[in-house]
Order: C-alpha cells, then sequence, then structure tokens
C-alpha cells in the first residue's frame, strides 16, 4: 500500500475534484490517492503572481504530506507551481504535470503541441519547456483564450474549445502528440485520444503513474546538494506554521 498526495495549487474544490477522479482513475490497485488544495490562496492560477502566491500553499501541503507519510506527491497545476522548493521540501518524490506531460509525449512522438488555457498561461509553458529540456520537442503551444475556471462551469464551452484547439494542433503543428495544459482538462485525455486518433496527454495521470514508478524503483528527491532539506531558520509570521 502506498499513499499519493495530489495537489491543486489553487483553492477550486471543483477543480481539485476534477484531478483527483483522473488520479484515481489510473493509480495501482495499491495506490491511495490523497487529494488537496491549499485552504487560501488563488482560485486559479492564470500568471506569474498567482504562481507566486500558490507556491506557499504547494509547500504547506508537502510539508503535510511528508508529516502523514505520504509516498509521493503531485503539483497539479500545469506552471508546475513551486517545484524546485517542494523538492527541498519533500522526502518522496514530487512531479509536476506539465513535466510529466512533456517527458511522456517524448516518448511517444518527436514531436508535441500543448493546448493551454489564456494566452498569458503560454508564455509559462514555454519557460518551462526551456527549463526541462524540451523545447525542440514542442512544435506549438496554443491557448483556448478563456479562463481556467470556465473548465469548471458545466457550460461545455471550454471542453468543446480544447477540442477544437487539438484538431488545429493535429492538422497544423506536425505534431505526433498534444498535451493539455491545465490540471482542469485532466478528464478530456481519454476521449480525445479516442476521438482524435493521435495521443492526447494529461499531466495528472502521467504525473501519478511517475510517482508510482520512482516510488516502485526505491527513487525519492536526492538530498544531495541543491534538493537538500531547506536551511533550517526562523521564519517568521504567517510563515512559522512552515518551519
Ligand atoms: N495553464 C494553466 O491553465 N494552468 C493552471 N492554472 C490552474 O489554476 N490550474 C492549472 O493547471
Amino acid at each position: 500500500q502506498q499513499i499519493i498526495q495530489v495537489i491543486n495549487p489553487n483553492t477550486s474544490a471543483a477543480m481539485t475534484h476534477t484531478i483527483a477522479q483522473a488520479a484515481r482513475a489510473v493509480a495501482a490497485p495499491e495506490t491511495t490517492i490523497v487529494a488537496v488544495c491549499p485552504s487560501q490562496g488563488v482560485p486559479s492560477i492564470e500568471g506569474h503572481f498567482d504562481e507566486a502566491v500558490a507556491a506557499i500553499g504547494v509547500l504547506e501541503q508537502i510539508k503535510a504530506g511528508r508529516e502523514q507519510g505520504v509516498s509521493g506527491h503531485v503539483i497539479a497545476c500545469f506552471g508546475d507551481p513551486g517545484l524546485l522548493a517542494a523538492r527541498e521540501l519533500a522526502s518522496g518524490p514530487v512531479v509536476g504535470i506539465a513535466e510529466a506531460s512533456m517527458h511522456m509525449a517524448t516518448l511517444v512522438a518527436t514531436r508535441f503541441s500543448i493546448v493551454t488555457t489564456l494566452p498569458r498561461t503560454v508564455i509559462i509553458a514555454r519557460h518551462l519547456l526551456r527549463q526541462y529540456g524540451f523545447e525542440h520537442h514542442c512544435s506549438a503551444v496554443h491557448a483556448i483564450d478563456l479562463p481556467v475556471l470556465t473548465l469548471e462551469d458545466g457550460s461545455g464551452l471550454a471542453q468543446e474549445k480544447v477540442r477544437e484547439r487539438c484538431i488545429q494542433a493535429m492538422q497544423q503543428d506536425g505534431s505526433g502528440a498534444i498535451v493539455l495544459g491545465c490540471g482542469g482538462m485532466s478528464n478530456l485525455a481519454q476521449t480525445l485520444t479516442r476521438e482524435l486518433g493521435i495521443p492526447v496527454i494529461d499531466g495528472v495521470s502521467a504525473a501519478v503513474k511517475m510517482v508510482e514508478s520512482l516510488v516502485a524503483l526505491g527513487l525519492s528527491t536526492s538530498k544531495h546538494g541543491d534538493l537538500d532539506y531547506p536551511v533550517q531558520k526562523n521564519l517568521s509570521g504567517q510563515f512559522q506554521h512552515l518551519n
């Protein structure tokens, strides 16, 4: 038995539920998924400011998960907010859904496209492609030009826009795979893969299986060097609970 903590870095309960369902759909029988989100922070993450605010909530959840003895962690926002800080704090493996989906895409295609939410989050995806070394694997990054929380408004409009953008990417980009660029899209991958006949990859499920693999291989975050636990010091005020 093992527990994998899946953190939705935004405070939307509906999106946490969507993410939890996608994680549980692929988790191994011996894996228990614990889905959480910060008690305070941003309702959705749509830029650099939101990511900075959300990162503190991610670290709070990582600390709580480590104290509960979880085997590993998933950061379920396409910006992978707080990823390296989370790896310092965690003892188990920490995988972000952007890096997980990008890695998976490179294993099934020579080029992939990304379909994300607002145009301004395109730059965040581009920063991650460079940081992870996948720039030359990614043909294009598209945005549905709708706010993140429209994915949870029940209208189906955002889901239809994702489908349209995936079809465009398949026809125009010369990509063999498509990466869904938002945790809130995690329930669309299977249907779109079947309908479009192209691997459409969700980062939540990819990250859950990568954490399971790391645990199975006995691999956890290296504490040799820059991902060692944070230097002990006295955090003050509202950050005391992170000590
Ligand atoms: N590109 C994105 O839409 N990132 C995200 N913002 C959120 O609040 N969750 C995501 O996955």
